[in-house]
């Protein structure tokens, strides 16, 4: 059976967010596979690409921090004190201008910067240190020295903050000195930005005229790369040697596999600027199923909370693409729009033409409410996506923890992520569960529809099978569970003995393999899917799948992910489910690669 939402024309896709296209030398990211879509005679350096696209462009290194020169004997340690303390001042002043005139996620981080450099126990320990005999320069810089040595100790992602203090440090000891605060070049040409690391106020603040960024230290969950991402700037970091080439030289960066090509034609540079225009037009007009280069099919799927998720209603008359010889036995296109499909107006969801709904949220419609949704109420409320989408994949109720439903009267817990939530409220509350599951049965009756239906936070073999009873008997012909715990994972192969398929949450999967609350933002490189014992995780799913022969997808927010995308498909899965605005970026990033290049992607990351 063809699972399907009518793709249709839509209007533009987030796909389209930089500024790098604007500019000739900016680049392409079409990821035409493995390599690149130039020769670079002067040979390949390899980072992690952090932030999709192509482009290419003359390096430019960032000025050098200001050298300390050997401590001065000081003669009025009040003065030293006072220079300290202009030259913090400069800095602070200097980024709240730079703030102004950015505005926006950049102005913000541009202020809490300053506020750094406001930060009175700085001061005091610089004045300490005069007090103790040394210049102002030297007291800055140990004063620095101190705090980043506090970030550092405490690791992970408070570790990479303390670049944030090294690009303070350098600016207010070079203002002690007297020297030029150190900071962007702005040569009045498209250029790419080459640094050892750049810091927050640094990528803040680049211009148009930088085209995508590279630097020797960094990672995924740095400033560097969150805001490059945020502005559609290609970007790769961890690129060991990149600072040693000389300003001028001409490269080509692939900020998706991390591939810096050095020593680019005119004709080469002038390519990569065109593939990028053309690789921002195609994803605003993608469409079609998910599938790699070489043709191996990879649903991509929806994650929604409710119908109003869906584009509305007719809202997208039209030009539904049609369906492909190797769009294969799991394509979607016009022929996979049957009467119970979207309908012949052809109402993609967002108008991204995504193959159907991967997760959808019922507790969205229990949230805020003194009293549980009736059963008729449920009906409506299913039976209304039911009717839209051919494909759905409903999940029952996921209460619990970041998703409180008072009107249960579930008691209080000390420790609620490891508590009652999710399949779990059955065991208080069965008659939830009963009823949920009558009214999707009575929805998909009333809808003509066959919907797939899964459990949340599913830990043994034994809820699996419990649940899938449970759901078979009401006539529920697919029946699934999510994988959130470590606990089901690793026994995914003997849940499919139970189960139809799963649904990988990432989410929850990494909170509770890592023991990390997943809200919780200073554990947020814990909490990275790219570490390799959550993909060691999704391997094993996938695998059991394989033999199994039941689809194995991923419905978290890794799905989402074009940098991921490619890796989890290398890992095996068969179906990625994400927010609609990720759908033609994930398109775009499988059909780049072929499937054994997703498979070594997903080798080099478990290694
Ligand atoms: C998709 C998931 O579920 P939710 O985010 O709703 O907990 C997940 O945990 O990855
Ligand atoms: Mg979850």
């Amino acid at each position: 059976m063809p699972d399907s939402l009518t793709p249709h024309p839509g209007p533009a896709t987030p796909g389209d967010h930089a500024a790098t296209g604007a500019s000739p030398a900016s680049g392409s990211g079409a990821h035409a596979g493995g390599g690149g879509p130039w020769e670079g005679a002067g040979g390949r350096l390899g980072g992690l690409g952090v932030s999709q696209g192509r482009a290419a462009g003359p390096v430019i290194r960032l000025g050098d921090p200001p050298e300390l020169p050997a401590p001065r004997a000081v003669t009025d340690p009040g003065a030293e004190a006072a220079t300290a303390a202009k030259a913090l001042e400069a800095v602070a002043a200097e980024l709240n201008r730079r703030a102004l005139a950015a505005g926006g996620e950049a102005a913000e981080i541009l202020e809490a910067l300053a506020m750094i450099a406001e930060d009175p126990m700085l001061l005091e320990e610089a004045e300490r240190l005069t007090a103790e005999g040394a210049d102002a320069a030297h007291a800055l810089d140990a004063a620095f020295a101190g705090h980043r040595e506090a970030l550092a100790q405490l690791g992970g992602y408070l570790a990479e903050r303390a670049a944030d203090l090294d690009d303070l440090r350098h600016r207010a000891v070079a203002a002690a000195l007297g020297l030029p605060m150190p900071g962007l070049p702005s040569p009045g040409h498209p250029y790419v930005l080459v640094a050892t690391d750049l810091s927050p106020a640094d990528t803040a603040g680049l211009g148009p005229d930088v085209v995508a960024l590279v630097t020797e230290h960094g990672g995924p969950t740095s400033h560097t790369a969150i805001l490059a991402r945020a502005r559609g700037l290609p970007a790769v970091v961890a690129c060991q040697g990149v600072t040693g080439l000389a300003d001028g030289t001409v490269i080509g960066v692939d900020g998706g596999t991390g591939e810096i090509a050095i020593g680019l034609s005119e004709r080469e540079t002038a390519d990569v600027g065109r593939a990028e225009i053309a690789r921002r037009a195609r994803l605003r007009t993608s469409r079609g199923p998910g599938r790699t280069a070489d043709g191996h099919a990879v649903k991509l799927l929806l994650n929604i909370g409710s119908a109003a998720d869906l584009a509305p209603h007719g809202a997208g008359a039209g030009t539904a693409e049609t369906g492909t010889a190797e769009t294969g036995a799991e394509g979607v296109g016009a022929e996979g729009v049957g009467a119970e499909g979207v309908g012949a107006e052809g109402v993609g969801a967002e108008g991204v033409g995504a193959e159907g709904v991967g997760l959808f949220r019922t507790e969205f419609l229990f949230l805020d409410r003194r009293q549980p949704p009736s059963f008729e109420e449920q009906v409506a409320a299913y039976a209304e996506v039911f009717g839209r989408v051919e494909h759905v994949i409903v999940r029952t109720l996921d209460a619990g923890t970041d998703k409180p439903l008072p009107f249960l009267g579930l008691p209080r817990e000390q420790n609620p992520a490891l508590g009652v939530r999710g399949l779990r409220v059955d065991r208080l509350l069965p008659e939830v569960l009963d009823t949920q599951l009558d009214a999707i049965a009575a929805a998909a009756r009333q809808a003509g529809a066959e919907p797939w239906v899964m459990a949340p936070m599913v830990t043994t073999v034994g809820e699996a099978s419990d649940f899938a009873r449970r759901a078979r008997a009401r006539g529920i012909a697919r029946v699934g569970v999510m994988v959130e715990v470590p606990a089901a994972a690793l026994r995914a192969g003997r849940l499919l003995q139970e189960v139809d398929f799963l649904s990988i949450g990432t989410n929850d999967l990494a909170q509770y393999t890592f023991a990390a609350d997943r809200q919780h933002s200073a554990l947020a490189d814990l909490l990275d899917p790219r570490q390799p014992a959550l993909l060691e995780l999704i391997a094993l799913c996938a695998e059991a799948g394989r033999q199994a022969g039941k689809p194995v997808g991923v419905c978290g927010e890794a799905a989402g992910d074009p940098l991921l995308a490619p890796l989890l498909v290398g890992l095996g899965v068969t179906s990625l489910s994400m927010a609609p605005v990720c759908v033609p970026e994930v398109r775009e990033a499988l059909a780049a690669l072929t499937l054994d290049e997703c498979r070594e992607q997903a080798r080099a990351a478990l290694a």
